[in-house]
């Protein structure tokens, strides 16, 4: 073992494993600090998580999936998968969404409002029985099973309503990391449904590599948050535009690291 503070490094994980700190936390933050992940996993030994294979996360079955078509970006994993739902179905999940909504609420207020004006509610699988089958339409289509992954939610955008520029992804050292993380861990792949074509407006935009997807009725938009190293990747910093005409309905399913174990 060959890096600087060494023994610093060794006292450090000692301290906050005892406190009981989160273990991704811990890795995000001393990878950050420039230490290879070679000698993070030296440091943390055993307590090493065996679920963070970041490899493993970016080449799973959607990723090799013809009928999916991967959007061309180097700078992240985005895929967009025609006719996912048919109209019938998209109708009765957005009946169901009307029946439940409520106004959306951002993890981490930014003290901004107007950030996500969308309404917003969770369609757990047991709540009618299309939504377990869509369930597992989902984790079959990503490869990855869908325990430990978070409810499927349901959104509503009426005109005006938006999502402002956000990532999905948890960011490590701030305040509610662990929180958010405990227990499933970090958000990885975002799987999402659009469930009407609206007329005008609603583009999801990926601001930094200048892309944008318009909503189609059935269609599926799905990225990986995550680079292999299991950072967040910040090229996948997105915003869902204000509707200018009509209204827009979609369902996303988050995976997360836990669903690895
Ligand atoms: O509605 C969209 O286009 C994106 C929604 C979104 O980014 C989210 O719910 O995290
Ligand atoms: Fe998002």
């Amino acid at each position: 073992m060959s890096i600087e503070n060494y023994e610093e490094w060794v006292q450090w994980c000692k301290v906050n494993l005892q406190r009981g700190c989160c273990v991704e936390e811990m890795v995000q933050l001393i990878c950050k600090e420039g230490v290879p992940l070679n000698y993070v996993k030296e440091l943390l030994g055993d307590d090493y998580p065996d679920h963070l294979d970041f490899n493993l996360l970016a080449t799973v079955a959607i990723t090799r999936n013809p009928k999916v078509k991967k959007i061309d970006t180097d700078k992240a994993q985005i895929f967009w998968v025609p006719h996912f739902m048919i109209p019938s179905e998209c109708e009765q999940v957005i009946s169901i969404i009307d029946s439940k909504l409520r106004p959306s609420e951002v993890t981490a207020s930014n003290g901004d409002d107007l950030f996500r004006t969308s309404s917003t509610c969770y369609l757990e699988e047991q709540s009618h029985p299309f939504i377990n089958v869509l369930d597992m339409r989902i984790a079959q289509t990503m490869g990855l099973p869908s325990f430990n992954s978070e409810p499927i939610q349901g959104q509503k955008y009426d005109i005006g309503q938006e999502f402002k520029a956000h990532t999905d992804f948890f960011n490590a050292g701030e305040p509610d990391y662990g929180r958010y993380t405990t227990p499933l861990g970090q958000r990885t792949w975002s799987f999402m449904v659009y469930l009407n074509t609206t007329p005008k407006g609603g583009e999801t935009f990926f601001e930094k590599l200048d892309m944008e997807f318009s909503p189609q009725q059935g269609c599926a938009l799905v990225w990986n948050n995550l680079n292999t190293l299991g950072f967040g990747n910040s090229s996948t910093l997105h915003h869902a535009k204000p509707v200018l005409e009509g209204c827009k309905y979609v369902i996303t399913k988050w995976f997360r690291t836990r669903s690895f174990e």
